[in-house]
């Protein structure tokens, strides 16, 4: 058994070396904007076309919703424009790629066997855990594999509140660890957060867009080090500040066999 869900386990981090999430909920008629498909990172284009076995339809979170704002969607135009668009007739390059984005992965992973000795059968990415659209975490993450960094449009939903009006430091912190976490993962395969520091300048607005920005600085051995800024969509206000330190993992040690 430990074996094979490890083998199913290696075969998904060789498609997607990042993360593990997805579901299998069809978004449907919510999303706004059917432009491009962005492609662009060998491997995660893989991902698309073979995880899903058995899903033929899982939902990408990162895909607009009707609840985002026009803030949201412009920042989500704007970086989707200098994406790798496929068309039907050619393929133009661009220094961006959007990131998918699902609640569970390993179930489909698996081929269809659900690991349920391992991951809990009610599990989901925290992030992508209330199927309300814009109740809490809106966000899409666009990857710039060249320059090694990455942005993410952020819109906090109603439960996320910290201080009256205002979204919980926490949840930056939860996007904060996402962000740059994606962005190591990315670059390094598998790894896990180490230490977060994270100063809060000023407060977020609640129901507001605002930018993460994560960059890396520095790769030492099995050492990833990672910062992250949040930020107003112009960058005009500075919201948040962060270093990280990502270490590479074997697929084991997430699981813990
Ligand atoms: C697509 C959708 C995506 C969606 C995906 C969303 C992505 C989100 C990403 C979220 C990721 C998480 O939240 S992960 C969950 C939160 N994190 C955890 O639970 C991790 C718990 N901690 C651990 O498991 C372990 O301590 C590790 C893996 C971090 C490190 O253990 P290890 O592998 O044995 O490493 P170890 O030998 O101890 O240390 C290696 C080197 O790192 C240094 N080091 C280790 N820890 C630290 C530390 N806290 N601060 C400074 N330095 C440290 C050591 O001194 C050593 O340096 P030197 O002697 O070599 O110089």
């Amino acid at each position: 058994m430990i074996r094979s869900c490890f083998q199913a386990v290696r075969t998904f981090i060789s498609h997607f070396p990042v993360t593990l999430c997805p579901d299998a909920v069809s978004h449907g008629a919510l999303i706004k904007s059917t432009r491009l498909q962005c492609s662009g990172h060998r491997s995660a284009r893989g991902l698309s076309m073979s995880l899903w076995p058995l899903s033929a339809n899982p939902r990408d979170f990162s895909l607009p919703n009707a609840s985002w704002s026009a803030e949201m969607q412009q920042v989500y135009d704007h970086y989707n424009a200098l994406c790798e668009v496929k068309t039907k007739d050619s393929e133009e390059k661009g220094p961006w790629y959007k990131l998918p984005s699902y609640n569970r992965s390993l179930k489909h992973a698996a081929g269809g066997v659900y690991l349920s000795k391992i991951i809990q059968s009610k599990s989901r990415l925290f992030t992508r855990s209330n199927k309300e659209y814009g109740a809490a975490f809106e966000y899409v993450i666009f990857m710039n594999k060249q320059e090694k960094k990455c942005v993410c449009a952020f819109q906090s939903g109603h439960l996320l509140e910290g201080p009256p009006g205002h979204v919980h430091g926490g949840a930056i912190a939860t996007m904060m660890d996402t962000v740059t976490g994606t962005l190591a993962g990315y670059l390094a395969g598998p790894v896990m957060t180490a230490n977060l520091n994270i100063n809060y300048r000023s407060p977020v607005p609640l129901g507001s867009v605002v930018l993460l920005h994560s960059a890396l600085d520095r790769i030492e051995g099995k050492k990833i080090f990672v910062n992250g800024r949040v930020t107003s969509t112009d960058e005009s206000k500075l919201h948040t500040e962060a270093t990280a330190l990502f270490i590479s993992v074997n697929v084991g040690h997430v699981f813990g066999i």
